[in-house]
């Protein structure tokens, strides 16, 4: 066995986020599309299943046990029927850890991908989807890893309105940012606006059409975080007042902003800078859309 897959970033577009249910969730309706960087998760044949993490955040995941790759591994092996071949599987962390990017969710997404063909478990796809779902509240969304829009706890699934690659600049200042402490941050603040569906366009022509559509809408979870956090205030500021810059807005629950630019060569040169200005902080140009995984 041998087989490997991008993990890719999730990017919230805009996140609107009610007050939280009786069972201490929140309702949201989000915009979720995908970077073309993330992590690689890849299978190879083991005497005994293990994970073996690599790459430059490799450090950020303290123990193996609590790894999402794992919990993914397992809850496909209780659904294979009769034995499997004995897995190990490799991680390359590449995304900062509780950023905003949905890294847990989407290795978890790439595990569940890759071991179903590898292991050749007859699982639907609506099946795998409610397996996903299962170990996060981005889990569905991250498993497909194409834009849509996603409500409820973010696990009812609709597509996207359509929109060319948009070019962009993901920036992270450096902060993890845990998500459940943003949302009790959020309520305490009484921070939530309506939750609702917003009216979407089907396309979007262009990033200058998309940024002016996202530009009404919200990220419900950036006060909170900005309070948390900081930094991630100095990473917006920072973002606004670049030329290259159509928007900015945090992703999630932060602590990773991003910043759509008119172009590739835009979102080049506004990443440069940001390199050559604050060194200390991660970077990535990227793609948003559908990434080849
Ligand atoms: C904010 C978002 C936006 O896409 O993403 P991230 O910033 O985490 O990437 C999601 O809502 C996060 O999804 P995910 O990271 O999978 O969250 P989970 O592990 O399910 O939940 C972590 C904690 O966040 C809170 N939580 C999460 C989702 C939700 N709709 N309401 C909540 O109140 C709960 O306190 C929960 O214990
Ligand atoms: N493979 C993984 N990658 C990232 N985080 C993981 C992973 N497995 C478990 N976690 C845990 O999940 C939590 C959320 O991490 P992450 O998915 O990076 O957050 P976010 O969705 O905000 O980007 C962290 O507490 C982290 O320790």
């Amino acid at each position: 066995m041998s087989a490997e897959t991008l993990a890719p970033a999730k990017v919230n577009l805009f996140l609107h986020v009610g007050p939280p249910e009786p069972d201490g969730f929140h309702p949201i309706c989000s915009w979720m599309t995908f970077a073309d960087v993330g992590d690689r998760v890849s299978a190879y044949e083991a005497d005994a299943l293990e994970v073996k993490v690599s790459g430059p955040f490799a450090l950020a995941l303290a123990r193996e046990a609590d790894n999402l790759v794992l919990r993914a591994a397992h809850a496909l092996l209780e659904r294979a029927k009769g034995p499997t071949r004995p897995f190990g599987l490799m991680l390359e962390k590449a995304l900062p850890v509780a950023a905003g990017l949905g890294g847990g969710s989407s290795d978890a997404g790439a595990a569940l991908r890759l071991l179903r063909r590898a292991l050749d478990v007859d699982l639907s796809d609506p099946d795998l989807e409610a397996l996903a779902a299962g170990l996060g509240s981005d889990g569905a969304a991250c498993l497909w890893a194409r834009p849509v829009i996603a409500e409820g706890r973010g696990e009812r699934l609709s597509p996207a309105p359509a929109t060319p690659p948009l070019d962009a600049v993901l920036v992270n200042p450096g902060v993890p940012v845990p998500t459940g402490q943003v949302y009790a941050r959020l309520d305490a603040l009484k921070g939530w606006g309506p939750a609702e569906r917003p009216p979407l366009p089907e396309t979007l022509e262009d990033a200058a059409e998309a940024a002016g559509f996202l530009s009404l809408m919200r990220n419900d979870l950036e006060t909170a975080a900005v309070e948390i956090a900081p930094e991630v205030g100095d990473a917006l500021d920072f973002l606004r007042a670049e030329p290259e810059t159509l928007l900015a807005r945090m992703s999630g629950s932060g602590g990773t902003c991003f910043a759509l630019c008119a172009s590739d060569y835009e979102a080049e040169t506004l990443a440069e800078r940001i390199e050559a200005l604050r060194p200390a902080w991660w970077v990535r140009r990227t793609r948003l859309g559908a990434p080849q995984l």
